[in-house]
């Protein structure tokens, strides 16, 4: 199929133990832009505790949980119950769907609202996700740095800005070899919004 040509055409970041594929362009300019400015006012965004070390601190940024009913996620120490679909996250994910012929249950939103917020140094490799989870990850608003770095030879690092309308696909075992964030910036920036599918085994 045309799609799947197209999606494994994009070169692979990471040199070994993984994959992940960037798509600047997946959502037209006029598109992202309404999308961003739909998701800003209509998801139910919150800033939630997490656990690090049995402390709890506030998430420097915030986040709200969509997906199918009666499948609870969680991460750092918190569990979130999903809200429903909006028709706008449906169309994100059908997008998506049709785009890599992967099937998502859950998407977890994130908003910066400025550089000083961000996303520490982690994997996304909880049980719920499966063996190798397939994370697709689009990104609205400020263009952000975005960091991978092998988990246990941490010199090893690979950089991607995420431009508004992209899409990251992280695959096969990264979430196992590699850790990712989205360092803070000193730059004045604006808010950016990121929402990540993921598929929840039961
Ligand atoms: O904001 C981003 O691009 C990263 C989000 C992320 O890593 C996550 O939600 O697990
Ligand atoms: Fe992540």
């Amino acid at each position: 199929m045309q799609q799947d040509l197209f999606l494994n055409s994009q070169e692979n970041l990471l040199p070994f133990q993984g994959e992940v594929r960037f798509y600047p362009h997946f959502f037209e300019d006029t598109q992202a832009d309404e999308l961003m400015r739909s998701f800003q006012e209509s998801l139910a965004w919150r800033q939630e505790p997490i656990r690090i070390f049995g402390r709890e601190i506030m998430q420097p940024r915030l986040t709200a949980l969509y997906g199918e009913a009666g499948m609870p996620y969680g991460y750092s120490g918190i569990q979130m119950t999903p809200l429903p679909w909006t028709p706008e996250l449906m169309a994100v994910k059908t997008k998506i769907e049709e785009f890599t012929q992967l099937r998502f249950t859950h998407v977890l939103c994130n908003y910066y609202r400025n550089g000083q917020d961000s996303m520490g140094w982690h994997r996304d490799n909880e049980q719920v996700l499966g063996q190798n989870p397939s994370i697709a990850s689009v990104t609205f608003g400020a263009p952000r740095k975005f960091q991978l770095r092998h988990y246990t030879q941490k010199s090893i690092k690979r950089d991607v800005l995420l431009s508004h309308g992209s899409l990251l696909m992280m695959q096969g075992e990264s979430q196992h070899f590699w850790e990712h964030q989205l360092p803070k910036s000193s730059k004045i920036l604006g808010p950016r919004i990121n929402l990540t599918f993921r598929k929840l085994i039961r």
